[in-house]
């Protein structure tokens, strides 16, 4: 476990724009909001939604990433997944991946809730093997029933992310980056999946966590960067990245969101 690791050196990543109206973007603009957006040396318009990033992860590393629309923070996940590789500089990632973006992604609305659960773990890395031993613990946790039995498309949005996060909280994954989009279920089953979330986050090694919600970043993680424009403006514990991103008010709700799970144990 202890040779789990990501690391980036001077890590870039460009999205050349083909069909940008080129005329029409005289030079580097850095907006408030999105990556900045300049040209290669084709003369080609690109958005360099990361920017010589320097980044050293290991085992025990819960990190959250904050910052505006558009800074860069799924596409630094991405980066970290290895499912973006950089335009310039590297990254090394040793370790299984487990990325939950989407959690609709790898599902099927016309087989049944069992067999998603089967094609959703292989989706993340388990084998067919492993995910039928957990399957009798995943459909507990959903609460689905019968339901399980019935295709997909017959389940609600929430149905579905119960079934999504049943399936996400049962892997063990070395390195779990985890993006916002887990909120669509009522509030009585996100609670029985946070405590699930937060087990699945003390077995895996390496945490990156994107999100809007101080309370979730302050529940899940310990240490924050601040993603500004494609580049890292901030490492540090989240209270005090929190307190130079959005101020003294938001800082004082993750200290007493940090309190509150430190006295819950
Ligand atoms: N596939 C793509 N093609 C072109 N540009 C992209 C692509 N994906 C992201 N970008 C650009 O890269 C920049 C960073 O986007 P990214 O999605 O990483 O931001 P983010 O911090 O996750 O934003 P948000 O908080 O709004 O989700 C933005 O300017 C965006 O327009």
């Amino acid at each position: 476990m202890s040779s789990v690791r990501v690391d980036t050196w001077d890590a870039c990543v460009d999205f050349p724009i083909f069909d940008a109206k080129t005329r029409s973007i005289k030079k580097s603009v850095l907006g408030r909001a999105g990556g900045v957006i300049g040209a290669n040396e084709s003369n080609v318009v690109v958005v360099e939604a990361l920017k010589q990033v320097n980044l050293h992860l290991e085992h025990g590393d819960r990190i959250g990433l904050v910052g505006h629309n558009g800074a860069g923070k799924s596409t630094l996940l991405r980066l970290l997944s290895g499912i973006y590789e950089p335009t310039r500089g590297s990254c090394s990632i040793r370790g299984r991946v487990a990325p939950v973006f989407d959690l609709g992604v790898g599902m099927d609305p016309e087989i049944s809730g069992y067999e998603n659960i089967v094609i959703r773990g292989m989706f993340l890395g388990m084998s067919r093997r492993e995910m039928l031993k957990k399957m009798d613990d995943i459909a507990e946790f959903t609460e689905l029933g019968d339901y399980l039995a019935m295709p997909l498309r017959t389940y609600s949005t929430g149905m579905r992310v119960r079934v999504a996060l049943g399936v996400v909280t049962s892997i063990d994954p070395e390195i779990l980056i985890l993006d916002e989009g887990i909120g669509a279920v009522d509030a009585e089953f996100m609670k029985k999946a946070r405590v699930r979330l937060e087990e699945l986050v003390k077995r895996s090694g390496i945490l990156v966590f994107a999100s809007h919600s101080n309370e979730f970043l302050a529940q899940l993680c310990d240490r924050a960067l601040w993603i500004d424009h494609g580049t890292i403006r901030m490492d540090g514990g989240i209270e005090e990245v929190v307190h130079a991103y959005e101020g003294p008010d938001a800082a004082r709700h993750v200290r007493e969101v940090m309190a509150e799970v430190k006295r819950d144990g």
